[in-house]
């Protein structure tokens, strides 16, 4: 087995080279360093049909940390009844080993979710809203202008203990409901989030439809109220575009990219949409660009093997996939 991973590894460092020599840093202008966002423990899991195990979820989350993960969103605070998939949030807080510098981030819709996840001691939260109406009453059963006054009053009581909120922002490149979603109105949606007091804004292409023009117009209109540092992006992988339009954001100057082992996921309330970006195509990218994320490749595929063979399915990253057919 261990000599099996050695050649794995060998024949992923000569790829690497290969990728490198193609590109230097220099001349891309590109971020040097890029902060990866794990979402695959929440976003990954949460549309899984048959209850993942509590102690599968744990070791998915533990192998994520060893693989040098440094945010890693573990479950969502939300109605068992919406999210059935998500219940065992304390549970999960509980178990899982903690590695000092890693923050372990959790969905909090509301005031209960945000006490909720205080109690477990969460190191981050994130609120959810949206930039389509039909998507907001879908998926958190309000107005997008309801939704704002809920999310003040889980900002306000997170800064009080100084809690980390990210927000995000979904259907930023069109909506499974109302097809055409406007930069101006994702823009407007940000910008609120992002002075209430969210750290971070996640612009989150849910039904994966954008393409790389449209991620630049995005960025551009998006960044006239919050500043690039502060912008990331949440690719899925429905039209095969993910790759591109992270690169399309990092040549905007996007240095935070979400992104899900073995490409798992999906929103229960975006049908038809597929996984996230998988973290391992976003990590073979990345420093094929010589850009450092301090995430350890190998370590991340033998996570997404992991959580696939757990699901009885095989990997949806094509970088897990090349590594296991190189063995
Ligand atoms: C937001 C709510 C809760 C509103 O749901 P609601 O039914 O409007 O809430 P309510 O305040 O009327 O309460 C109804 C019941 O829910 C309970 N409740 C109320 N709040 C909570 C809570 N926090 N935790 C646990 N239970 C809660 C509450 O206690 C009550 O229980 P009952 O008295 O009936 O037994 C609901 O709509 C919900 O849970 N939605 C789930 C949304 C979700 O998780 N979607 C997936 C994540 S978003 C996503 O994937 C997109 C993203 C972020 O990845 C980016 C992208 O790709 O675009």
């Amino acid at each position: 087995m261990a000599s099996c991973f050695v050649r794995m590894f060998s024949f992923y460092k000569v790829c690497l080279q290969q990728a490198r020599s193609c590109s230097t840093r220099a001349s891309t202008g590109l971020p040097s360093f890029v902060k990866i966002v794990e979402v695959g423990p929440r976003d990954g899991l949460q549309n899984e049909k048959m209850f993942v195990p509590t102690e599968t979820k744990v070791e998915f989350i533990n192998k994520l940390s060893d693989a040098g993960l440094s945010v890693i969103e573990v479950t969502s605070f939300v109605s068992p009844k919406w999210v059935p998939q998500m219940a065992d949030n304390a549970e999960v807080l509980k178990l899982i080993k903690r590695r000092d510098g890693v923050t372990y981030a959790a969905l909090t819709p509301n005031l209960k979710g945000l006490k909720d996840a205080i109690s477990c001691g969460v190191n981050e939260v994130a609120i959810f809203g949206a930039a389509s109406e039909t998507f907001s009453k879908k998926n958190i059963n309000c107005s997008i202008s309801e939704s704002l006054q809920r999310f003040e009053e889980v900002v306000k009581l997170a800064k009080e203990i100084k809690l980390p909120v990210r927000g995000y922002v979904s259907c930023v490149l069109g909506c499974p409901y109302e097809k055409i979603v406007s930069p101006e109105k994702v823009a407007q949606v940000a910008k609120q989030m992002f002075e209430m007091g969210c750290y971070e804004i996640s612009l989150g292409d849910t039904i994966g439809v954008g393409t790389p023009g449209a991620m630049k117009q995005l960025i551009a209109v998006v960044t006239k109220h919050v500043p690039i540092e502060k912008v990331a992006v949440h690719c899925h992988d429905t039209y095969g575009q993910a790759l591109a339009n992270i690169l399309a954001a990092l040549q905007m100057g996007v240095s935070v990219v979400d992104s899900s082992t073995a490409g798992l996921g999906g929103c229960p309330y975006a049908k038809g949409a597929s996984g996230n970006v998988a973290t391992e195509d976003v990590l073979y990218m990345l420093d094929g660009l010589g850009i450092n994320t301090g995430v350890d490749l190998q370590k991340t595929v033998e996570a997404g093997r992991f959580i696939s063979q757990a699901l009885g399915r095989s990997t949806h990253s094509k970088v897990g996939q090349a590594m296991k057919s190189s063995l």
